[in-house]
């Protein structure tokens, strides 16, 4: 079974992947962030450093996913390889910061991947608006996150919402934590863990729209 959290930076999902983990007896998959060779830089120059981290990202998410698909273990993983794509990458791109042809290259080889890629039997979404991820990425302090831009963050939040309002690859759970405090409140973990219960047992409705990248559409047509 594989579980994914999703999310905006500081949204606080590897807190939650681990307090699920630790309830549900689940193997838990971190995102490369020690040790990552582009990040730092990339916050320092974005333009110069967007293509290197993006494919750094890519490549380690889609070997997190072939573990998973390779393991029989539950397994939650700590943001999606959709999320580098349909969020990250786009925005860059969106944005200017990175340039087509790097963009073009990218997709493609994202592409390449999602033939072999299986959706996650559960998607969780943490969303939050600015002033709780401010909030949590100040408290924890990383030096190379401490020049983020409230803009950056707004940009990934608008991806996120239409991300999220057009998932078509499996069951998502939509979980408003402006309000939650799951490491701190045992009521708030509790209620949490009751959606989280509740969505794996029940089916949800499909979706109505297709996810698509309509920048990229529009300008291929
Ligand atoms: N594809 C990507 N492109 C650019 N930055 C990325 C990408 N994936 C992850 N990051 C960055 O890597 C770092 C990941 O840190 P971390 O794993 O703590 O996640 P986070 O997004 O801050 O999550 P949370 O606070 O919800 O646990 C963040 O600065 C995040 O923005």
């Amino acid at each position: 079974m594989h579980i994914a959290v999703t999310g905006n930076i500081g949204a606080g999902k590897t807190s939650l992947a681990k307090k699920l983990a630790d309830h549900f007896g689940w193997e838990v998959l971190f995102e490369a962030v020690e040790g990552n060779p582009y990040l730092a830089d990339f916050y320092g120059d974005m333009p110069r450093w967007a293509f290197h981290l993006q494919l750094y990202f890519l490549k380690s998410r889609y070997e997190q996913v072939l573990q998973i698909q390779q393991s029989n273990k539950r397994i939650i993983q700590d943001r999606t390889i959709y999320e580098d794509a349909y969020i990250f990458a786009q925005n860059l791109y969106e944005g200017g910061i990175m340039s087509e042809n790097d963009y073009l290259t990218y997709k493609g080889i994202f592409d390449l991947m999602m033939t072999s890629v299986k959706a996650p039997d559960l998607t969780i979404y943490l969303k939050a608006d600015m002033p709780k991820l401010v909030s949590q990425i100040k408290q924890r302090g990383r030096d190379f996150e401490a020049n983020i831009s409230i803009e950056y963050l707004q940009d990934l939040n608008r991806h996120y919402d239409n991300f999220t309002e057009s998932y078509t690859y499996g069951k998502l759970l939509i979980l408003d934590v402006n309000e939650l405090d799951y490491l701190n409140n045992a009521e708030d973990l509790a209620f949490v863990i009751n959606q989280v219960d509740k969505a794996l047992l029940y089916e949800t409705p499909p979706r109505p729209k297709p996810l698509t990248i309509p920048s990229l559409f529009d300008k291929s047509e």
